[in-house]
């Protein structure tokens, strides 16, 4: 929990939870978290979505959850009776394990809907559920995912106040930023550059601070290469790129140490001498959150003017349906933004 956080300072307004893509998991593990709020004194939070979708999706699944159509005024007090949904409009189809793209236009108007209430006061975080990104792509989204997606809209609900967002998956045992993201991999070398892991150790320094409570962040920069390039010999990027970006990160005053050889980096021992890993692309960073803690992990997304997170997980097509997806990660992505939007921060000021 972020310093100057505490259980009771929940926020007062709730959070929205944008439903995701419907043939996934989304609307099932949002109704299995509302079913433990009680026992876990969970936020109000109301999903945004289509409610006749909604009702559809949990009577397949077998999970007996009393729906509230609400606006988002009405959401907190309807909370403890029934889940309260806000709709979008656009009518979403129930087909588990099979993305229709005819339902691209209602998860998109989800995810716009939670950052429109919250620039309008209404809701305190968003949390996503997750989107098929294909899915998406196929219907023209013009963004790799929610996180640059986000950035996009943060622009235009706080125009003048440039958002830089960095994915940061918060784990209990590990925190780690990648600086390339959704990429290919044969691009990463040209893509990864010293202003890039710079502009990112920013934002995770910066963020650390404000929204999780340390003061004095320790960040651990991994080598692109084996070895961390092994001086040069098995690459130069590591002495080119990575080492100038840390030695700039030191010289703002920002304790970030490195490149460390990735494969070091991650075991127990080493986790006690850093607060975040600055992994340089996706797998490096995720493998390792997901295999320590793939129940509790949260996606959270840092350099925003508003607090989102989002479930470690994707869309488990394969289970989708049959009402047996845990929540944990969910759980965890409510709590942790009902915790972050309690700190009260501002919205952030522009980074130089
Ligand atoms: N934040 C987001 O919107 C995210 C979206 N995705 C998207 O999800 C889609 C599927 O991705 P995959 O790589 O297959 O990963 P996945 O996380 O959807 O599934 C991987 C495995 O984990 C299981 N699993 C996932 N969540 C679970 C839960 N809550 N309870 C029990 N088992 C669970 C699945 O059944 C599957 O066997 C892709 O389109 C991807 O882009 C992936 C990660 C995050
Ligand atoms: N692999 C993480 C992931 O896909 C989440 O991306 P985003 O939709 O949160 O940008």
């Amino acid at each position: 929990m972020p310093a100057g956080a505490r259980r009771s300072d929940l926020p007062a307004l709730p959070l929205a939870v944008s439903i995701g893509e419907p043939a996934g998991i989304g609307a099932e593990i949002v109704a299995q978290a509302w079913l433990r709020r009680s026992a876990l004194a969970l936020p109000a939070f109301y999903l945004v979505g289509d409610a006749g979708f909604v009702a559809r999706r949990l009577a397949r699944a077998g999970l007996d959850v009393p729906l509230a159509e609400v606006e988002p005024g009405a959401a907190a007090a309807t909370f403890a009776r029934a889940l309260p949904i806000v709709g979008t409009g656009h009518p979403l189809p129930d087909s588990p394990g099979r993305p229709d793209p005819v339902a691209a236009r209602g998860v998109i108007a989800a995810i716009e809907r939670g950052v429109a209430d919250i620039a309008a006061g209404k809701a305190a975080g968003l949390v996503t559920a997750p989107i098929h990104k294909a899915a998406l792509y196929g219907a023209g989204f013009a963004f790799p995912g929610h996180t640059e997606f986000l950035g996009h809209l943060a622009g235009r609900y706080w125009p003048g106040r440039p958002a830089q967002p960095v994915m940061m998956l918060a784990g209990p045992e590990l925190r780690g930023v990648p600086v390339t993201i959704h990429i290919p991999l044969a691009e990463v070398p040209r893509r990864l550059t010293t202003q890039a892991i710079i502009e990112t150790g920013r934002i995770v320094a910066r963020d650390l601070t404000r929204r999780f409570g340390i003061a004095r962040p320790r960040l651990a920069v991994a080598g692109l290469n084996p070895h961390a390039g092994e001086d040069g010999a098995m690459g130069g990027e590591d002495i080119a790129i990575v080492a100038p970006a840390i030695a700039a990160l030191r010289a703002e005053g920002i304790d970030a140490t490195g490149p460390h050889p990735a494969d070091t980096l991650f075991h127990p021992r080493a986790r006690t001498g850093y607060d975040a890993v600055l992994g340089m692309y996706h797998d490096q960073v995720l493998i390792p959150v997901k295999t320590i803690a793939f129940d509790e992990t949260v996606n959270v997304t840092l350099g925003l003017p508003f607090v989102r997170t989002s479930p470690d997980h994707g869309t488990a097509f394969d289970i989708a349906g049959r009402g047996i997806a845990r929540p944990d990660s969910m759980i965890a992505a409510i709590t942790m933004a009902a915790e972050m939007a309690a700190t009260g921060q501002p919205a952030e000021p522009a980074l130089s």
